[in-house]
């Protein structure tokens, strides 16, 4: 007989104040890859193949939302293994995540206080702009998808330059779907060009302000529309083709 079958590690980050690495955790076991706990202290990523840095209040948003988690000891290799031409490391950052990314660097721009000044908790449509990064290949180009947000400091922000290589690089991977029908079609928070996610050039590491690992299944959330983007992360991994198909 066999041993059990796992799939490939996928790293699941938690600071003081992080809430939702259990169900990032739970989200990549749906897809089949084993999560493994990685601790801010940290300084072994324990030969992940993936990591996801997830939401919640790192150091209760103190200073601003990531900035002090930036410089944790497990952000300094996670940048390190991200930035290696050798190692190549993709990387999902959700909402605090996504701050946490930006605030270390490893993606341009910046998110600030949302227009109303309000956290704000919803329901929120969003449309898939990039099916070709690591973290997006299980979607229709256009997709338009229901998944949680909740966040005060949800605003994407960043310089024309910034900007127009974004789009002119196709590196914007979701925005907030503005008009239809459907409750939550708005744009939320005042988000530069409806941004909700964006990705690296090599479409790698990627973040986003809503929540996929809260839209898993239609019993627990809106949807399941968020599985596609841990299942897309699973595919590249094991077709090792982790420059997606950019
Ligand atoms: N859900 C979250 O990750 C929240 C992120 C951050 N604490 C904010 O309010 O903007």
């Amino acid at each position: 007989m066999t041993g059990p079958q796992t799939g490939p590690r996928i790293g699941v980050v938690t600071f003081p104040g992080t809430l939702d690495d259990i169900d990032a955790a739970r989200a990549v076991r749906y897809t089949g890859a084993e999560p493994v706990a990685l601790w801010h202290a940290d300084a072994d990523l324990r030969d992940v193949e993936a990591v996801v840095v997830p939401g919640g209040f790192s150091y209760g948003d103190y200073l601003r939302a990531g900035a002090i988690a930036a410089q944790a000891p497990v952000m300094r290799v996670v940048v390190e293994q991200a930035r290696s031409p050798h190692r190549r490391l993709p990387v999902l950052g959700i909402c605090n995540g996504f701050q946490i990314l930006c605030e270390a660097g490893l993606l341009p721009g910046a998110l600030v206080r949302n227009a109303e000044l309000r956290f704000i908790c919803r329901d929120q449509w969003l449309r898939v702009e990039n099916t070709s990064s690591v973290w997006s290949t299980r979607y229709e180009p256009g997709a338009e998808i229901l998944i949680p947000m909740k966040n005060a400091e949800g605003r994407y922000v960043a310089d024309d330059a910034v900007m127009d290589e974004l789009e002119g690089e196709g590196r914007v991977l979701f925005r907030y779907v503005t008009e239809g029908p459907q409750r939550g079609a708005t744009n939320p928070n005042g988000a530069l060009r409806d941004i909700a996610g964006i990705c690296s050039a090599d479409g790698r590491i990627a973040a986003l302000m809503p929540h996929p690992e809260h839209a898993i299944d239609a019993f627990t959330g809106p949807s399941d529309d968020g599985m596609g983007i841990f299942l897309s992360a699973l595919d590249a991994i094991t077709t090792g083709d982790l420059a997606g198909a950019r």
